[in-house]
């Protein structure tokens, strides 16, 4: 299985229209791939929380319609990051877009663990409150699904785990302040779920934060499969889906939980 993840850069002087043009581009030149994977937010930008509003755009909205478009021109499956959604309701949401190969929306996923403690996204907006996995028909594969924060909450990849998940796909705008914890979370993500790990981040500077880049793909042993540097970059691995199953059985850790033990008094 032949994935690509797709380090893009967020400039400020880019208009997100051309932006979606240019992404759409560059998913329509990997057509090659099975699974193309872009970063959080990016017709916006993770962090520019004042331009959120003016973007947000109903699930059939123009990133939406780009990225349709582009998965079956392409003919892949398509990770196509986050949107700032407006829902029916109003509220806003870091919504995640799952296209099929003939570009049909297969799976939508709100971001649960929004970052800001207390301001900027986690006061925009609302939280997702379902866990989500997407069989990926024709790969074999099940995905799960998770948002750049999400990564520092392990017992959100145990529900993805127990849920089926052998691939963890995490679009991310993540600070390259932090970029240490980056690269280890996605390790150990990859490790405790022994799980294919792709977490897809954005190049360059936006409303002022530095983007850690270094997308990277982690296999179910932990091992750094490729890791792309600060700048915009394509990755392009070949994964075998039945390492996971492989690496589980040989190495039953997961088998071994122990679960609802109680706590202490
Ligand atoms: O957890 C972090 O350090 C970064 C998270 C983040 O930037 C986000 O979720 O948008």
């Amino acid at each position: 299985m032949r994935a690509a993840l797709v380090q893009i850069e967020v400039r400020p002087d880019e208009p997100a229209d051309a932006r979606r043009k240019r992404v759409a581009d560059l998913v329509r030149a990997h057509d090659g791939a099975d699974l193309v994977v872009l970063p959080e937010l990016w017709p916006v930008g993770a962090f520019a929380f004042d331009a959120f509003a003016e973007h947000a755009e109903p699930l059939d909205g123009p990133t939406a319609a780009a990225m349709s478009s582009a998965a079956s021109d392409a003919g892949v499956w398509l990770h196509a990051g986050s949107v700032v959604e407006r829902g029916p309701d109003g509220t806003l949401h870091n919504t995640s877009l799952l296209f099929a190969p003939d570009g049909r929306l297969h799976r939508t996923y709100r971001k649960i663990h929004r970052f800001g403690f207390d301001k900027g996204e986690a006061a925009l907006m609302a939280r997702g409150d379902e866990i989500v996995t997407a069989p990926l028909d024709g790969l074999g594969v099940t995905v799960g699904l998770a948002t750049c924060y999400d990564l520092r909450f392990p017992e959100q990849f145990r529900l993805l785990v127990d849920a089926g998940a052998e691939f963890l796909v995490v679009p991310a705008g993540w600070p390259a302040a932090r970029r240490a914890h980056w690269s280890l979370l996605a390790r150990a993500r990859a490790v405790e779920s022994q799980a294919y790990v792709l977490a897809c981040g954005t190049a360059g500077t936006h409303a002022g934060i530095e983007q850690a880049g270094h997308s990277v793909v982690v296999d179910p042993w932990g091992e750094v499969v490729a890791e792309a540097g600060p700048g915009e970059e394509t990755l392009l691995v070949d994964l075998d889906p039945g390492l996971v199953a492989g690496t589980r059985a040989d190495f039953p850790a997961l088998r071994d939980r122990v679960l609802g033990l109680p706590l202490p008094r």
